[in-house]
């Protein structure tokens, strides 16, 4: 019985287009080829009313279709999303949660609510998808640092948060780096590393490092200490010659380092308990992950040199495709590889979070629509959550500036998006005089990219073409990492 909510969109693909709660859960979707007919309910995600894409199969279609799927995850600054893609990149369902706050003493325990979440999303994922699954990857957010038993991968300490600074390291870092290194930022992995050795005197020999997004693959794959060169930038990998410096390896930590792999490249396949619970198919892979701004780069598609993408989510994340690598501590600067080019960039404290704590998505819709963005606001703020500062200035101790703040909230608003506009102009300025090749378009994803408004506002402040990416979400991009590392030249020899 078909389903007449249904609309066909893309041709391969539709989408419910009626609250769940309209939908008779026990309708079977009927498709005519080796799928079978699958129960709406095992295709429709639990959470009612929203939008869910899944593909109906006939089999005229199914050459196309090709029958694999692949799961990109992104865990970022308030929540974490997924999306399942097919060979052809088409998405075929995605979902996303914010993380549940689960307290230990009075910290938010953060491991927990990061496993809780991935397991969660892998349950959001329609039970009719997951036979079709051929690898998943996933993206965290850079320089968020888990210290865990080298054998059971249990934290031995709380997760440093991609923005906390360890300035108590710099020196020692500052020591061994060569000048103005990456590693040279509170903010850095290699700093919070330093930070937790200087604290413990015993028990060091049974840890080892792991970013968020190593750390959550490994509770899929199972294999210990395995990371990517993009979230090992920050520990002091070198991605140029693919490996630690020598200055690095010979520290006493060293032995605490996570092997590096290429992002998207396999790592090996789901643990059998995992490829149970869920049901994906035996050859299932799990694939080196990377940063939730870069995984937003790779979903933006800007693939020329000169191309940009900032992602406004919690935070500000630039990142631009240049020939040149360039890195400057003093700036907040540093380069990622992406294969033979270089993303140069960084990451900005300002950005959606500073709007989050003064107004609602709802309120930023209604007031952002009253905005001109042609007229200049006259309001100068250097918007920031809390004190201190990454990027394009490099300042732990930097003091939000906020006031004077108008009687009208547009106004208000029309301020903090120009300053956070100008804030962006200037880390663009900066990677261009320190030698990055000059950007001529800037893409945008995250949350903020749904602003038309802003876009304009960035767009007069920056003087650049500014608009939103076609695909907004960093998840897409860890998708096409997935994507990537299930193609046959990409995988490495696998246990099973
Ligand atoms: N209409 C809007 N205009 C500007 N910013 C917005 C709008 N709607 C949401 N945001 C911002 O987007 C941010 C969330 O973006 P997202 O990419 O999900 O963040 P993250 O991945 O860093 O958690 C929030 O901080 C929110 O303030
Ligand atoms: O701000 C952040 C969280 O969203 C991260 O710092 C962001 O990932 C930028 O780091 P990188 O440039 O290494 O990807």
């Amino acid at each position: 019985m078909p389903i007449a909510s249904l609309q066909w969109w893309p041709p391969h693909s539709f989408i419910i287009t009626q609250p769940y709660s309209n939908l008779n859960p026990g309708q079977y979707l009927w498709s005519r080829n080796s799928f079978g007919r699958t129960r709406l309910r095992d295709i429709l995600s639990r959470t009612s009313g929203r939008m869910v894409g899944v593909c109906a199969f006939d089999g005229r279609e199914q050459g196309e279709f090709g029958g694999k799927l692949y799961l990109g995850m992104d865990f970022g600054t308030s929540g974490a999303r997924y999306v399942v893609i097919d060979d052809l990149k088409r998405v075929h369902t995605e979902g996303k949660m914010e993380y549940p706050q689960f307290m230990n003493e009075n910290a938010v325990d953060w491991a927990s609510s990061w496993k809780t979440t991935l397991f969660s999303l892998l349950e959001d994922v329609p039970t009719g998808l997951r036979s079709f699954i051929s690898s998943i990857s996933i993206d965290g957010t850079s320089a968020t640092t888990m210290i865990v038993d080298s054998k059971t991968g249990e934290p031995l300490h709380r997760p440093f948060l991609y923005n906390e600074s360890c300035p108590d390291a710099l020196p020692l870092v500052k020591s061994i780096a060569p000048a103005n290194h990456t590693v040279c930022s509170g903010s850095s992995t290699l700093c919070k590393l330093v930070h937790w050795w200087n604290l413990h005197e015993s028990n060091k020999e049974s840890a080892i490092l792991l970013h968020q997004a190593d750390w959550l693959l490994w509770l899929l794959h199972g294999k210990l200490g395995v990371s990517d060169y993009n979230n090992a930038l920050k520990v002091g990998y070198d991605p140029e010659v693919d490996s630690y410096p020598k200055w690095l390896a010979s520290q006493p930590y060293a032995y605490m380092l996570p092997s590096v792999q290429a992002p998207g490249s396999s790592v090996g396949y789901l643990k059998e308990d995992v490829e149970v619970q869920f049901g994906f198919p035996k050859d299932c892979i799990a694939c080196a992950g990377t940063t939730d701004s870069i995984a937003a780069f790779l979903a933006a598609n800007a693939t020329e040199t000169g191309k940009a993408v900032t992602s406004l989510g919690s935070t500000l994340a630039v990142k631009l495709l240049s020939t040149t690598r360039v890195e400057d501590a003093r700036y907040g600067v540093y380069s990622h590889r992406l294969d033979h080019r270089w993303l140069v960039g960084g990451a900005s404290n300002t950005g959606g979070a500073v709007l989050r704590q003064l107004f609602t998505d709802e309120q930023l819709k209604g007031l952002s629509e009253k905005i001109n963005p042609m007229q200049s606001s006259p309001l100068d703020y250097y918007p920031l959550p809390a004190v201190g500062e990454r990027f394009p200035i490099a300042d732990p101790n930097m003091e939000p500036r906020l006031h004077p703040r108008p009687e009208c909230d547009v106004d208000y608003l029309h301020g903090i998006l120009e300053s956070i506009a100008r804030i962006e102009a200037r880390a663009y300025w900066l990677l261009k005089d320190l030698g990055a090749t000059e950007v001529d378009e800037v893409f945008t994803a995250g949350g903020g990219a749904k602003n038309e408004k802003w876009i304009k506002i960035r767009e007069r402040v920056l003087g650049l073409p500014v608009s939103r990416a076609i695909q907004t979400e960093a998840a897409f991009g860890a998708a096409l990492l997935a994507l990537k590392g299930a193609q046959p030249k990409s995988s490495l020899p696998l246990d099973r």
